[in-house]
């Protein structure tokens, strides 16, 4: 864990090093993957960051990691599809840190399975999961910057939806909704000074992707035509940089970062049902 981390504090990165200085960044699912690495970037960049998600400690982790680099991060776990509980991690955050000024969320996932089976429990599951979650943040952040009279951005981590993405139908349902939510709120928040974007990564290697089959994973090189995973940084990369000055006339957009998937490859998440297996 301590390499994976320090590789992330060595890794070329494309931005100064007090680009956030003097910023608050809130990052959803901190404790790992896609969203560990965009809190370290951040952190290396000057940020002050305040990472959430269940299990405080993958938080710890990441945290102490980033405290003896001599960054400034605090882990606060919160179960983010409780909207009681967005609250009172926002008031925590305004009390012991300060005001976020920008907000990557990255916390949710999904399991897989073909879209005939999903249960309406674990179809609920996963809206909530991924909708509810991602909605109650950008919210309460948006509620808050409006009452302070200053504004911020969001960059929401979501899927690629341009095409099908079998064995995910949950999760691809719940994303189009928060780019839904997302155009609308650009519009509506722009006045405010409040930027709205999306990051929809391609297949990344991170823990997440532990919970697929090895009939899925077997397959996954054909995925796009790099033939290779992401990594969380190449993603860390995009967020943070919709996060910067660097794009203050960028709202209501989706940056992919798929390395040509939803152009080329095919996918199976949940491995392919019996009616596609070639025979
Ligand atoms: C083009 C190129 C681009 C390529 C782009 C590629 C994109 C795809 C790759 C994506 C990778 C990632 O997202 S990686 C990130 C993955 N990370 C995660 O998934 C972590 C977050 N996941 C979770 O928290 C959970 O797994 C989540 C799915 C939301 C469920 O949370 P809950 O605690 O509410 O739910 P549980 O109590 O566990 O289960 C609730 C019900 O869900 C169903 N359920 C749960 N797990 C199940 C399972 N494995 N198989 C079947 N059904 C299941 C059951 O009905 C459960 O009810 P019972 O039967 O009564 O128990
Ligand atoms: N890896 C990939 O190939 C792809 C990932 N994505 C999406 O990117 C995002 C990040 O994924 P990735 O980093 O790969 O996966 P991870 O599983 O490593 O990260 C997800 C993080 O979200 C946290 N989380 C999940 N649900 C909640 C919740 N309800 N409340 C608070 N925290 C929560 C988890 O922590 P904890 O369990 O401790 O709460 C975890 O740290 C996810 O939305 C994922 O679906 C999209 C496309 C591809």
């Amino acid at each position: 864990m301590s390499e994976l981390l320090e590789s992330l504090w060595q890794h070329d990165t494309a931005f100064r090093s007090d680009l956030f200085a003097g910023k608050v960044a809130l990052v959803c699912g901190g404790g790992s993957g896609i969203g560990r690495a965009t809190a370290v970037l951040f952190a290396r960049l000057g940020a002050t960051v305040v990472i959430t998600g269940r299990t405080q400690e993958k938080l710890d982790a990441v945290v102490d990691f980033a405290v003896k680099k001599g960054a400034r991060m605090h882990g606060f776990a919160a179960q983010l599809r409780e909207h009681e509980q967005v609250v009172t991690l926002f008031e925590k955050i305004e009390a012991e840190v300060g005001v976020p000024d920008l907000l990557v969320n990255s916390a949710g996932g999904q399991f897989p399975q073909d879209a005939i089976d999903l249960s309406p429990k674990g179809w609920n599951a996963v809206i909530t999961n991924n909708l509810n979650n991602t909605w109650f943040v950008m919210q309460r952040a948006a509620q808050r910057w409006r009452d302070l009279k200053r504004g911020g951005s969001i960059v929401n981590v979501i899927v690629v939806l341009e095409r099908g993405m079998p064995g995910v139908a949950h999760t691809q349902a719940a994303r189009a909704g928060i780019v839904g939510a997302m155009r609308t709120v650009a519009v509506e928040w722009a006045p405010l000074g409040i930027r709205v974007n999306c990051v929809a990564p391609g297949l990344t290697a991170s823990e997440g992707l532990d919970v697929y089959p090895p009939e899925a994973v077997a397959e996954f090189p054909l995925a796009n035509p790099f033939k290779r995973p992401g990594t969380p940084m190449e993603i860390a990369e995009s967020c943070v940089f919709l996060s910067a000055p660097a794009a203050s006339f960028i709202t209501g957009e989706t940056l992919t970062v798929d390395g040509g998937g939803k152009l080329w490859g095919e996918l199976w998440l949940a491995g392919r049902p019996e009616w596609y297996r070639t025979p």
